[in-house]
C-alpha cells in the first residue's frame, strides 16, 4: 500500500501506507528517541503532521497509561518505521501513518525552509493528486482561530487535594502536567481555555496556571485577559504555549521560529545559577520580547527565552515541558516553584 506526502516546496515523497487516509497539517519534526506515546497524545500537536527523525518507533510497544491525552492529536504520523503495534494503534484511531520514508529528506526541508504545509494520502488507492488535494486546503498554523475549542475540556474538571488550589487553564494540557500538580497536593480545577476572569474568580484559585497547548498563542485571547485580570493578584505559572500566553499578556510579544524546537534533549541554562539543565519541548513560537517579565532561562542552541519571572509580581514560567514526560527529569522542580507561590494553604508533602 503505497503512501504520499506533498509539501508545500511542490514536492511530492513517497512511502508505505501503515494506516489509510487522507489528511494535512504543519509538517515538523521531532528529534525523540523515546515517549512515541506522549508525543502522539500531546494535544500541542493538534494540526500538524508529526515526523519522527529517530529511525525505529514503538520499540516499546503501545501503553495507554503513557498517554497524555484521549486521542492521538497529529494529524498524520511519519517515520522511517513503525512497528506493527503503533501502526494498527494509528489505524484504530483514524490517523494516517507513512513509513518507509528517507525522513532525512524530510527533516532536511524543514531545516531548510521551515515548518511547511503538507498533504498526506496513504491507503490501497492513493494517489499523488490525492495528497496535492489535500495540501491544496491546507492552511497556514495561525489560521486555525478557533484550535483551542478542539482540544479542552468543555467543564470545568476538578481533581481534588488538600494544598493549594490551582485554576488550570485548559488550552490542551497535557495529564502530566494535572498529575505533577495533584501529586504535590495541588487542588487542581481544570478550565475551559476561553473561560472568563470572572468564571475563574469564582473557583478563588491560590494560582492560575495556563497550559500547554498547540498553535498560535494569539489565538487564546481569553486565556491572556484572565492573566491581566489577575497579574499582580494572584501568582501566575505558564508552560510553554502558557508562557508565550502570559508573555503577551504582560506586555511582550511571539514570534514564529523557522522549525521550533522538538525532542527531549533541548539544553537550557538558567542566568542565576549558570546551571544547564536538559529538557523535553515542543514549540513552534517563541517569545520575542519578555515585556514587563525577566528572562531568567535560555536556549543554549539559539538563545530564545525558555523561563521567565515576574520583577515585582509573582509570575514564573516555562517554554519546556517541566512535567518532563517521558523526560528527562531535569526540571520537575518547576511545580515546587510555582505551588511555592501559592502556599498560603496547607503544605504539599507528596514529591514524584
Ligand atoms: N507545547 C506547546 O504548548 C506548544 C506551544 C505553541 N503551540 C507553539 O508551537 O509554540
Amino acid at each position: 500500500m503505497s503512501a504520499y506526502i506533498a509539501l508545500a516546496d511542490g514536492r511530492v515523497v513517497e512511502g508505505r501506507s501503515r494506516a489509510p487516509g487522507t489528511d494535512r497539517g504543519e509538517l515538523v519534526f521531532t528529534t525523540a528517541y523515546t515517549g512515541y506515546e506522549e508525543s502522539l497524545t500531546d494535544p500541542s500537536y493538534a494540526e500538524q503532521v508529526l515526523t519522527f527523525s529517530y529511525p525505529l518507533i514503538g520499540n516499546y510497544g503501545v501503553r495507554s497509561e503513557r498517554f497524555e491525552s484521549d486521542a492521538v492529536t497529529p494529524r498524520v504520523a511519519i517515520a522511517r518505521e513503525f512497528t506493527d503495534d503503533v501502526a494498527d494503534w494509528l489505524a484504530s484511531e483514524g490517523v494516517p501513518a507513512v513509513d518507509a520514508v528517507d525522513t532525512r529528506e524530510l527533516v532536511t526541508a524543514i531545516r531548510e525552509q521551515g515548518a511547511m504545509r503538507c498533504g498526506v494520502a496513504a491507503g490501497p488507492d492513493a494517489t499523488p493528486e490525492q495528497a496535492r488535494e489535500q495540501l491544496d486546503q491546507c492552511v497556514e498554523m495561525s489560521d486555525h482561530v478557533d484550535i483551542g475549542a478542539q482540544v479542552s475540556v468543555d467543564e470545568p474538571q476538578v481533581y481534588e487535594g488538600s494544598g493549594p488550589r490551582v485554576a488550570l487553564l485548559d488550552c490542551g494540557a497535557k495529564q502530566s502536567i494535572v498529575d505533577s500538580l495533584t501529586a504535590r497536593g495541588a487542588e487542581v480545577h481544570v478550565m475551559p481555555y476561553d473561560s472568563t476572569p470572572a468564571a475563574v474568580a469564582e473557583r478563588e484559585p491560590d494560582l492560575v496556571f495556563v497550559s500547554n497547548g498547540p498553535g498560535d498563542p494569539a489565538n487564546f485571547e481569553a486565556a491572556g485577559e484572565v492573566v491581566d485580570e489577575f497579574a499582580g493578584e494572584t501568582p501566575i505559572a505558564g508552560i510553554c504555549l502558557g508562557q508565550q500566553v502570559v508573555a503577551r499578556s504582560l506586555g511582550g510579544a511571539t514570534e514564529k521560529m523557522e522549525f521550533g524546537h522538538r525532542g527531549l534533549n533541548q539544553p537550557v541554562r538558567d542566568l542565576e545559577t549558570d546551571r544547564v539543565i536538559m529538557t523535553t519541548q515542543n514549540h513552534g513560537y517563541s517569545v520575542a520580547d519578555p515585556g514587563d517579565l525577566a528572562v531568567t532561562q535560555v536556549n543554549v542552541n539559539d538563545g530564545t527565552a525558555e523561563g521567565l519571572a515576574g520583577v515585582d509580581i509573582d509570575v514564573l514560567t516555562r517554554q519546556y515541558h517541566p512535567e518532563a514526560n517521558p523526560g528527562p527529569h531535569d526540571s520537575l522542580d518547576f511545580f515546587d516553584d510555582v505551588l511555592d507561590l501559592a502556599d498560603c494553604r496547607t503544605p504539599a508533602v507528596v514529591s514524584d
